[in-house]
């Protein structure tokens, strides 16, 4: 095998080659920068609790494919090094000083995740000091710490939010690395979405220019599960389930006047996986818009047309909207970011409500009983779900084996249900977006029957323009050339 490590702008990426096109995104470990560290035998093996385990340790050479799908004839592709417990540590028990920070919105499991950390150091490794950051990056220069234990953290998985705080902004790479130093920590643990794993990139290339024995790990963390490469992210199956709760009653809502129309506004900035999961669960959903899928108000194949049909045949409606979706129909703009850089986005569910209602009221003429209903902040706060629960349990563990064992510079992510180590770069390159011309937003156009909007429209244009006429499946290759919005 071959090694090399490409600086990615600012990043590390180590990257191991092998036979038939095997690619290891490998990720960094702390004696890739500090030579001649000691290691120590690994204390989970005098565990009880783990006494019957018929293999302790992971094996060095163990890795993850990326992509499951393969071929007769297929390169193996792209692979992540499997978390995990390793035979020797680089951290002694009593020399651990770990920190936790929470940063950006709130996400069910938080908690879980912070308390996880803190019992798998204590009860796997012997640790005895760990402390958490208050009100996410800017406490690491600008507010206090709280001692966390075993006992302070033992039921605040029941709860929603973050015991530490969390905030959005405030990211100050010398002055968080100064904290870090300045207090003797070496091993810190980040939970954040895609922003915080960007800030956690930068604070982990600081810490190895000054050349400091403290291991960086990233829990990811984004109730969007707008992060790429891991196959979902902890608290979005908390969500969708609560979303439920906002989509039946709107429903019940809407059934029960004489043109209902329930409106539900959920979470999604940028992407779509919570209206088009909550959706696809639920089945009383009629329509589903989302930023991936562009759609229309008026004229042939547009959402009013579709309202007014199913209106008169099922006398109510119930649409789900994604937060980022249809922005660039709201005229009134909102320029400006929050203070971590994401862009404002305009209040869409309310814009939406006023439109329904002008247009069946002006241009209609036919009285319609509209509800709308924006759940995010309800969503957000609730602790996670059983399964959620174990999954951020799983996660927070693969970080403090890895943190551990000496890696630094990765995130603790699930791919394809194994649990891997992901570095940074791979994971804040890009954002993961419903992808509208696969099976599952198909899926999810004939479960709700609602138009697709764009076949609609590039019919039209197609037509005007003397194009080949994209039928009920994506265009031809021969029409996209046509219409550069063809999906
Ligand atoms: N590109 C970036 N570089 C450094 N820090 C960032 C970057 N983007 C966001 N952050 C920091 O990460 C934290 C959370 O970011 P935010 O975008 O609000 O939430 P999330 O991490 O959930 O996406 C904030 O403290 C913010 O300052
Ligand atoms: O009102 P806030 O706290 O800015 O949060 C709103 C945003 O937070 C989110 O929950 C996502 O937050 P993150 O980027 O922190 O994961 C979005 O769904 C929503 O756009
Ligand atoms: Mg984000």
């Amino acid at each position: 095998m071959e090694a090399t490590s490409n600086g990615q702008g600012q990043h590390h990426m180590k990257i191991v080659k092998g036979d038939c096109g095997y690619i290891l995104e490998d990720i960094p470990h702390l004696s890739d920068y500090i030579p001649d560290l000691p290691t120590y035998h690994n204390p989970l093996q005098d565990n009880p609790a783990y006494a019957a385990v018929k293999k302790h340790f992971i094996d060095t050479d163990d890795t993850v494919t990326q992509k499951i799908l393969v071929h007769k004839d297929s390169q193996r592709g792209v692979h992540f090094r499997r978390a995990g417990p390793r035979q020797r540590v680089y951290f002694h028990s009593g020399e651990v000083h770990a920190c936790i920070v929470t940063c950006g919105g709130l996400c069910p499991g938080l908690n879980t995740v912070i308390r996880e950390i803190v019992c798998g150091l204590y009860h796997m490794y012997g640790v005895n000091r760990v402390i958490g950051i208050d009100g996410g990056y800017k406490g690491f220069y600008a507010k206090n710490t709280l001692t966390l234990d075993p006992k302070v953290v033992n039921d605040i998985h029941k709860r929603g939010g973050t015991i530490l705080g969390t905030s959005r902004g405030g990211h100050d790479t010398m002055k968080i690395v100064d904290s870090i130093q300045d207090r003797g920590i070496n091993q810190v643990y980040i939970i954040g979405g895609d922003g915080t794993q960007r800030g956690a990139a930068l604070i982990y290339e600081e810490i190895r220019r000054r050349g400091l024995k403290v291991a960086v790990a990233g829990i990811p963390k984004t109730i969007d599960n707008d992060i790429p490469v891991i196959d979902r992210s902890f608290g979005f199956d908390t969500a969708v389930e609560e979303a439920q709760r906002a989509i039946n009653a709107a429903h019940v809502e809407a059934e029960s006047m004489e043109n209902g129309v329930g409106l539900v506004k959920l979470m999604g900035r940028n992407c779509g996986f919570i209206a088009m999961y909550a959706t696809l669960a639920n089945r009383d959903v009629d329509c589903c818009l989302i930023p991936e899928s562009p759609f229309y108000l008026e004229g042939k194949g547009g959402l009013f047309e579709y309202m007014e049909k199913t209106l008169k045949e099922n006398g109510h409606i119930v649409i789900v909207i994604a937060e980022g979706a249809g922005q660039e129909l709201l005229t009134e703009s909102l320029d400006g970011t929050d203070a971590s850089g994401n862009k404002l986005l305009k209040d869409v569910g309310l814009w939406m409500s006023h439109k329904i209602k002008e247009y069946f009221a002006q241009k209609r003429k036919m009285p319609i009983n509209l509800k709308y209903i924006d759940p995010t902040y309800m969503i957000r706060a609730i602790p996670a779900n059983a399964s959620d629960n174990v999954y951020c349990t799983l996660l927070a563990q693969g970080a403090v084996h890895g943190a551990m064992a000496g890696f630094t510079g990765f995130i603790s992510g699930l791919v394809n249900g194994a649990h891997t180590y992901i570095p940074f770069p791979r994971i804040t390159e890009n954002q993961n977006n419903v992808v509208i011309t696969d099976r599952m937003w198909a899926r999810l156009l004939s479960s709700t029957n609602q138009p697709s909007f764009l076949w609609a429209r590039d019919m039209a244009k197609a037509k005007k323009e003397g194009c080949p006429l994209p039928t009920q499946s994506p265009p031809s290759p021969k029409a996209e050339n046509c219409n550069n919005n063809s999906v």
